[in-house]
């Protein structure tokens, strides 16, 4: 006899078997979204060396104090100084050197005028305001410096973290392995979307949405082929798939009808249970076992529940193992501007869109909230957290909104 737990307790239990399973070395360029398994220390420091922000002339500030549009400077220029060439010499009082936007600066200068405020005469340049030491002066380091921790373990890539490595000379970097999550779609009813669908059948969607939710949480999809209510034949699909992958990930037969094989199939399987239903609703059914530290969690079959249950307890596990740091979804206070009518004796996740607006959040149900209804979780950004046994919620009434992704909020 299984008892039901609650979601904290399901998560906690699942949150044990999240060692990461080690790293994989991977050009930079195929890097983002992955996690860092390496910290990086700046070899050298950027700029590596003093440099020009704009176009125009490296000069001694003290050279220019004087100078003004009706009495302007003029210096000799000394050389010239393409951004990728060094300079010749360092620069002497009365002096100039021509120089390009991230041109080295030649020793000696400790400014930099602007093409607009100069006039080249023959070799000569015409200098029509001050300087002060400083201006317009870049140094080396003042981006990185030499021996610095620019990135650490476990930050997530993103576009700059590409381009800090590529301009520390890194072409590989490490990441944590990606678990790889096999998905066992089961029912007879389903039919592959390659294949004809005949009267009571229908096509398997839960193996693709499911394999994108593995794909978004930081995983790799392993997509199995639909298999029928067979209860030998799916402990047998769990073991092959173990062999292979990290996890397994079923949809379907978890509840109590009479061809719902799936807890039986994990005993089969010679995995250990380690629960069975969770107080939450959608996705109550949801099963879970354990073989050699890998788990195999079957998902209600109800897309939407199925949805719902990976988002908040599978993610979790997947950005764990791929060593994503954030592990919770974030949660806001969101204001109910539509009522929902129904009465929650269990806890419930209410799809809903939250938006911001008026300094609040606000937040709006998903049009049906029935379990198998997929096209609800389409503009459903937010899932609201009711606890059981609350009534009715009604139009102004405070609730907590998890936030399925933050960027999904507009
Ligand atoms: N007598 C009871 N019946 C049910 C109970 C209960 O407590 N007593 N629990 C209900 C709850 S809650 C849920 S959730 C569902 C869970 O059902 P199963 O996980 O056993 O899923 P199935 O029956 O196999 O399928 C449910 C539903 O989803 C469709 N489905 C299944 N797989 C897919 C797929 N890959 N792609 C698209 N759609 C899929 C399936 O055809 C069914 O319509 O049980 C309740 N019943
Ligand atoms: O738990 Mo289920 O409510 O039908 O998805």
């Amino acid at each position: 006899m299984y008892k039901e737990i609650p979601l904290e307790e399901a998560l906690a239990i699942l949150l044990n078997y999240t060692k990461p399973i080690g790293f994989d070395e991977v050009d930079i360029i195929d890097a983002l979204g992955r996690v860092l398994y390496e910290n990086v220390v700046a070899g050298f420091p950027l700029p590596p060396f003093d440099r020009s922000p704009l176009d125009g002339y490296a000069v001694m500030a003290e050279d220019t104090f004087t100078a003004s549009k009706e009495t302007p400077v003029l210096l000799k220029v000394s050389q010239n100084i393409f951004a990728g060439n060094m300079p010749s010499k360092p620069l002497i009082y009365g002096e100039a050197a021509a120089v390009a936007t991230g041109a080295p600066l030649p020793a000696g200068t400790n400014a930099v005028i602007k093409i607009e405020d100069t006039q080249l005469v023959g070799d000569q340049v015409l200098i029509f305001s001050p300087l002060r030491p400083g201006d317009n002066y870049i140094n080396k380091g003042d981006d990185v410096l030499e021996g610095e921790k620019i990135l650490a373990k476990g930050m997530t890539i993103t576009p700059a973290v590409i381009g800090l490595l590529a301009s520390m000379g890194k072409k590989r970097v490490k990441v944590f392995k990606k678990p790889k999550v096999a998905v066992l779609t089961i029912g007879d009813e389903l039919v592959g979307i390659d294949e004809p669908r005949l009267p009571g059948k229908i096509y398997n969607s839960n193996v693709y949405a499911i394999s994108a939710q593995i794909a978004e949480a930081g995983g790799r999809a392993v997509p199995y082929r639909n298999t029928v209510d067979d209860r030998n034949h799916i402990a047998f699909l769990i073991n092959d798939c173990l062999k292979e992958n990290d996890m397994v990930i079923t949809t379907g037969g978890v509840s109590v009808g009479k061809r719902d094989y799936v807890k039986e199939s994990i005993q089969i399987s010679g995995a250990n249970t380690l629960f069975w239903k969770v107080n939450i609703k959608p996705g109550t059914p949801i099963v879970c076992g354990e073989n050699n530290g890998r788990l195999i969690i079957g998902l209600s079959g109800n897309p939407a529940a199925a949805m719902i249950t990976f988002y908040m307890l599978i993610r979790p596990v997947l950005q764990s193992i791929s060593g994503t740091r954030q592990v919770a979804l974030p949660d806001v206070t969101a204001t109910m501007e539509e009522s929902f009518n129904k009465k929650s004796k269990q806890r419930r996740m209410l799809r809903a869109k939250v938006c911001w607006k008026n300094g609040g959040y606000y937040a709006v149900p998903c049009g049906t909230q029935s379990p198998g209804a997929l096209k609800s979780m389409l503009h459903c950004n937010a899932l609201i957290d009711i606890p059981g046994g609350s009534g009715p919620l009604n139009i102004g009434e405070k609730v907590k909104a998890i936030l399925l992704s933050p960027n999904y909020v507009s």
